[in-house]
């Protein structure tokens, strides 16, 4: 192909800067490790919760009552009245509208926080033009001034207060106030501010934080905010519940329809056993006093452990047979098989103690641990048991910070609710276990909206972040990105402690009521904080449902389901691997600086720090799908401020492939119609071998320019491909027997790879496509992902491509993109032929490799609405993700396969064979 200039001929390797990178310490994951993930979140945000009053017919929409709510009483005009923007005195507005809510129990002080995402909306003109293309000139959603933010949930002791004082303090927590669009920290502190508090201890402390940070405390019922809290879990949240049976850890998926009548048992220092009937209707049917704080206090006594989770530790080393009286003690080893006991069921806890002549000391601390682990949380299951027996419950869920997320103790309360109940009722454990009372004190401000949020508005990410007061390590939240680098390199210091493997190996059960001790591998229990396994909630009203899928409940993004060990394994490896590479690009992408590289050195950490956490338990941040890790890593390095570490190589393969598209054009008008949509086919999945995130591709780059690869790997491509629908698209695109089919309305192409990807194969699709008098709308990343065209980019390739194909340009002039894109470059920016059908660009809502649709942004749902065929391009898009999902709609899915495993896995061939699937509507 001719028409190349010096660029293309680059190899692709070269010019990128090759820096040093440390690799020397990987895993990271300790004690305090954990106290990250729940504490400072600097996280970019894929939110810019663009503001609007109206929905799509333009009407205005009332806010609903769960807004933030002014006492508009004896309002009054101050001053002139005929002034445009009088000032309105609100007398009877009073309080501060707070983003902060406490349980404070007898145990611990539990925080759930909101805060605003700092407002990054960059001043992206496509996106008023596509939403005026697209009627949606405000937004087709409600308005949530308020909501765009994220909550963080922190734990404290109770015996620490101060530290919990301190932590609210230093983060100016108190002051929370919302002026109509936006939280206001630097405002003074308002003497009437108030917080919603629960637990005994919004009674016995409210003077003291009136004292030390001068706000009240609004007291909300311990019960009430119980049950807002697990009903909002249980509503908001896709994998809140699970169930935990001899080991294994399986997410529920709660049908929301179908919840109510549940038992909730919660259990913290005392256990409350409440039956659940619907919002706000509910009962406190029982409770026992046999609770967390009996495990603790006892344990305490009787170990001299100095920490809860120093006890729990003991246990996991620990043989109870030397303490509680078996069966078997009794039976002379015999199992008591007519009523169904084995030897080895604990016929009464201690109860060997009364026989032997011996004292406290002659007891291991381990075995009495475990020993009173078992008595409480077997004590608890059968008394929650007898309950759902007493009101015909099924479903028991479990909370309160006593199980912290331990598997014995979890395995145990199955063990009970399962042996009583004869397997009947069912015991479910919650991720938030322990923050149900805060949640529910959050709510209760009834200003946040938190009650209209669905599932798909929430994303939960896992930061790396920094320590506030408590844990280990002490000292003042880190205020910014440098205390946290430091913060994480001070960690690593502790690296052989931080790995040590946590024990997570499944009791053994005998099969007639009895538990085998635990398996004693390793001998660190999980941080305090890990343990929560819970991260920091993005709240994105923006978000939607994809309107096109064909059964978003049946919907599972994830072809690769990570919970089979050996696949966890492999893409663990894989992304290792990955690492050091990536870490180069991205220090290189920052300008190689020695602030980019600690940054770089500290994502790697972070990074390999989740990644050690998941292999050892794959379900600790919900179910764990490949999309979820590949999702994972770019937050990760958005984390670490790399906004786009592929951005140099994104542009020279975009200019490499820009400057060879006249040909190619050129070259495609020659052919006829069949020829043409085949060789368009074919130059989508060739081009789509451009992915920074294969390692077999990055290989291939060294060993040519952009252009030899991307010839080379046309020429290789040979029908049929693996999966071979070409010939069923031809005809639905052409016709058969003369007789010419009507084309698609519309059509949303999910665009992938910067460079020759979406130069030289997809656009040359979609002007295809516009020439059959079909509308496209090309679908990009919200943020950058390994080397994926972003929608902030594509109007300025679109534009260049313009420069040479007078289709492009009169569509995307129809389709506003010119104007934008083009207004600093020759064109004047006149509308032109408004009457082509348009090209348009949204944005998808995320920024990762793959797309989870049930999760997308409110401009791409208002653009499929019309749409009647989707074209899903790219292994992370069409593969590893949405590879079985239906719509209703036509959809054609277009990959190469660049993994050995993943093509014998899923098509049963090889790596660089392809798929072109196409789907009628279903
Ligand atoms: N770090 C910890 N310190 C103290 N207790 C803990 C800790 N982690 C878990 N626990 C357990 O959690 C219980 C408190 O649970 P929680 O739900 O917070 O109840 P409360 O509201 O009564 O404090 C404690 O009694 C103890 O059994
Ligand atoms: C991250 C990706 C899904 C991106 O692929 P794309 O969507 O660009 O086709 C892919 O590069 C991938 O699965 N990489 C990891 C596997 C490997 O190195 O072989
Ligand atoms: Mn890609």
């Amino acid at each position: 192909m001719a028409g190349l200039n010096g660029d293309p001929f680059l190899r692709i390797d070269d010019n990128i800067e090759k820096l040093q990178y440390n690799n020397n310490s990987k895993e990271v994951i300790d004690k305090e490790g954990l106290v990250v993930r729940i504490g400072e979140d600097s996280s970019n945000n894929k939110n810019n919760n663009q503001g609007g009053e109206k929905d799509m017919a333009g009407n205005s929409i009332h806010r609903s009552g769960s807004r933030p709510q002014l006492d508009l009483s004896k309002a009054e005009i101050q001053g002139n009245s005929e002034e445009r923007d009088p000032t309105i005195l609100l007398p009877n507005q009073t309080d501060d509208i707070s983003h902060l809510a406490l349980d404070i129990g007898g145990s611990l002080i539990k925080l759930v926080y909101f805060s605003r995402h700092e407002d990054q909306s960059v001043d992206d003109k496509r996106k008023k033009t596509v939403k005026e293309r697209l009627g949606i000139s405000n937004g087709n959603r409600r308005n949530f001034p308020i909501l765009g933010g994220r909550l963080h949930f922190v734990k404290f002791e109770t015996s620490k207060l101060n530290e919990c004082l301190d932590f609210i303090s230093s983060k100016q927590l108190h002051r929370g106030r919302i002026d109509s669009h936006h939280w206001n920290s630097e405002a003074p502190a308002n003497e009437n501010a108030v917080i919603k508090a629960t637990g005994g201890g919004a009674y016995k402390f409210a003077d003291l934080f009136k004292e030390r940070l001068g706000v009240s405390i609004d007291k909300e019922d311990e019960m009430d905010c119980l049950v807002a809290g697990a009903n909002f879990l249980l509503k908001a949240i896709r994998h809140e519940a699970f169930t935990h049976m001899e080991g294994h850890k399986e997410f529920v998926q709660i049908d929301h329809n179908d919840l109510f009548p549940y038992l909730l048992v919660n259990i913290g220092s005392g256990v409350s056993i409440i039956k659940v009937d619907g919002d706000g209707k509910f009962q406190r049917v029982s409770g026992t006093n046999v609770g967390g704080g009996t495990y603790w206090g006892l344990g305490r006594l009787l170990t001299k452990c100095n920490s809860f989770d120093e006890l729990l530790e003991l246990s996991q080393r620990g043989d109870n047979r030397t303490i509680d009286m078996l069966v078997g003690d009794i039976y002379g080893g015999m199992d008591y098989s007519k009523i169904g006991l084995s030897a080895s069921t604990i016929a009464s806890s201690f109860g060997k103690a009364i026989s032997d002549k011996k004292e406290l000391q002659d007891y291991r601390p381990e075995d009495i641990s475990l020993s009173l682990l078992r008595m409480i949380s077997y004590n608890i299951g059968q008394i929650s048991y007898l309950n759902a027996l007493r009101f015909g419950l099924k479903r028991i869920f479990f909370g309160g910070f006593f199980i912290r997320g331990h598997a014995y103790t979890m395995d145990t309360i199955s063990f009970a609710v399962h042996f009583w109940s004869k397997g009947e009722a069912q015991a479910m454990f919650l991720r938030h276990e322990g923050f149900l009372g805060a949640v529910g004190a959050f709510m209760s401000y009834q200003k946040h909206g938190l009650d209209d949020l669905m599932v798909h508005h929430l994303v939960e990410r896992f930061p790396m972040g920094a320590p506030y007061t408590g844990g280990k390590i002490h000292g003042p939240p880190l205020g910014d990105l440098n205390e946290k680098i430091s913060w994480m390199e001070k960690f690593v210091l502790k690296g052989t402690e931080i790995t040590a493997p946590v024990p997570m190996a499944p009791p053994g059960t005998t099969g007639l009521g009895g538990f085998e001790v635990p398996s004693s591998r390793g001998a660190t229990l999980r941080s305090d904080a890990s343990a929560l396994n819970v991260g920091v909630l993005h709240l994105v009203p923006t978000l939607e449902v994809f309107p096109l899928l064909a059964d978003p409940k049946m919907y599972e993004p994830n072809t690769i389901d990570l919970s089979d060990h050996k696949e966890l394994e492999y893409w663990f490896t894989v992304l290792s691997e990955h690492l050091p590479d990536l870490v180069d690009k991205a220090v290189a992408s920052e300008g190689g600086t020695d602030d980019a590289k600690r940054r770089g050195d500290a994502f790697a950490r972070a990074f390999s720090a989740h990644l050690a956490r998941l292999m050892e338990e794959p379900a600790a941040y919900g179910k764990l799908g490949l999309a979820n890790l590949l999702e994972l890593r770019e937050e990760c390095l958005r984390e670490f401020q790399f906004l786009d570490a592929y951005r140099s190589i994104k542009q020279r393969e975009n200019e490499a492939s820009l400057a060879v598209l006249p040909d190619l054009l050129l070259e495609l008008d020659h052919m006829d119609e069949e020829t043409r949509l085949l060789t368009l086919i074919e130059g989508v999945l060739a081009a789509n071998i451009f992915d920074w995130g294969s390692r077999a591709c990055v290989d291939l780059y060294h060993k040519g320019t952009i252009i030899e690869i991307y010839r080379m790997s046309r020429n290789k491509m040979q029908r049929p491909w693996r999966v071979d629908d070409f010939d069923l698209f031809k005809e639905r695109m052409l016709g058969s027997e003369g007789k010419k089919p009507r084309p698609h309305k519309r059509a949303l192409l999910f665009v992938d790879n910067s460079g020759a990807d979406i130069v030289l194969g997809m656009l040359p699709l979609a002007r295809e496509l516009l020439r059959c008098g079909t509308e496209v709308v090309l679908v990009a990343n919200s943020l950058p992902a390994l080397n994926d065209v972003t929608a902030m980019e594509l109007p300025d390739i679109v534009a260049e491509a313009a420069k040479h194909c007078d289709i492009l340009r009169r569509a995307a002039e129809a389709g506003g993109l010119l104007v934008d894109a083009m207004n600093n470059n020759t064109l004047d920016g006149s509308r032109g032929n408004s009457s082509s059908v348009p090209l348009m660009v949204v944005e998808n809502g995320c920024g990762s490799p793959c797309i989870d649709l049930r999760q997308v942004s409110s401009e791409l749902a208002a653009a499929a609405k019309h749409a009647d065929l989707v074209i899903l391009e790219g292994m992370g898009r069409a593969l590893h993700t949405n590879f079985n999902a239906r719509f209703k709609c036509e959809a054609l899915k277009l990959a190469m396969v660049k993994n050995q495993r993943l093509a014998e896995k899923l098509i049963k061939g090889k790596i660089y064979d392809c798929v072109c699937r196409y789907e009628p509507a279903t």
